[in-house]
């Protein structure tokens, strides 16, 4: 009843003119999938391009982070509304990576989420543990602050679109993945705590596994029950490999 999505988080990689080879490449590939929900997030600098080549393709655009303002005085910043206007469908917010780097919160989060519903785009919320948090048996604790303090305020009839990203933080681009297991133990309890916010309707909220998401095991963590799609760094920057995984089965 939840339709896969896969999406590919491109990071700091990939300038207009690549942008363009990569969507040569894979728009042919994936012309015949329907049953899959098909994301590209490269950077800002890529996104206009991008959106005007995937244009009647089903292959979707997402960007990497925005602003929760609309305009003004924020230099360096990006509303959704220009997201929107580019054509952009989709927008990744609170990566580990701008947690980690950008000084990105849970109140940002909130606020980002909020202002991506205002300008019509699809929030791909990113949330996770660190490895010290996981040894310290602190998973449960770290994910309900995540999703209560960077969730709050939304509900099902105006946010239940919303799509969450598990990305534990000690499997993102160091080879080492999530059992199955530990994957869908970790979707099934953030599902527990959507469903406080949106009741029932939290069942069809998608939940996406990152973090070291390749080919070769991307089979195993879909065929889990609350595992809806991925989100890959490293494995989705290449044609081929990103349609493999776009054809998990
Ligand atoms: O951070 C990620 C996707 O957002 C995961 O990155 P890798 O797939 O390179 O581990």
């Amino acid at each position: 009843m939840r339709k896969p999505i896969m999406a590919g988080n491109w990071k700091l990689n990939k300038n207009h003119l690549e942008t363009l080879t990569f969507i040569d490449e894979i728009t042919p590939l994936l012309r015949d999938v329907s049953a899959v929900d098909i994301v590209i997030c490269p950077p800002f600098t890529s996104l206009n391009v991008a959106t005007a080549r995937t244009k009647g393709t089903n292959v979707k655009v997402g960007a990497q982070d925005l602003f929760w303002e609309k305009s003004g005085a924020f230099t360096g910043e990006i509303s959704g509304d220009m997201l929107k206007v580019l054509g952009c469908d989709y927008v990744i917010i609170g990566h580990s990576e701008r947690r980690q780097y950008f000084g990105e919160t849970d109140e940002t989060v909130n606020k980002k989420i909020l202002a991506a519903f205002t300008a019509g785009l699809i929030p791909i919320v990113c949330v996770g543990e660190t490895l010290q948090e996981r040894e310290a048996g602190q998973v449960e604790q770290v994910l309900s602050t995540q999703i209560r303090e960077g969730l709050q305020g939304l509900n099902a009839q105006e946010h239940g679109k919303i799509v969450i990203a598990y990305e534990p933080v000690w499997a993102i681009g160091t080879g080492r993945t999530a059992t199955p297991e530990q994957a869908n133990a970790a979707h099934v309890l953030i599902r527990k705590l959507l469903s406080e916010i949106f009741g029932a309707a939290a069942q069809d909220i998608r939940i996406q596994y990152g973090g070291s998401v390749k080919p070769e095991n991307v089979k195993e963590l879909m065929a889990q029950p609350d595992i809806d799609g991925a989100l890959i760094g490293g494995a989705a920057l290449q044609a081929e490999a990103f349609e493999k995984l776009v054809r998990y089965k």
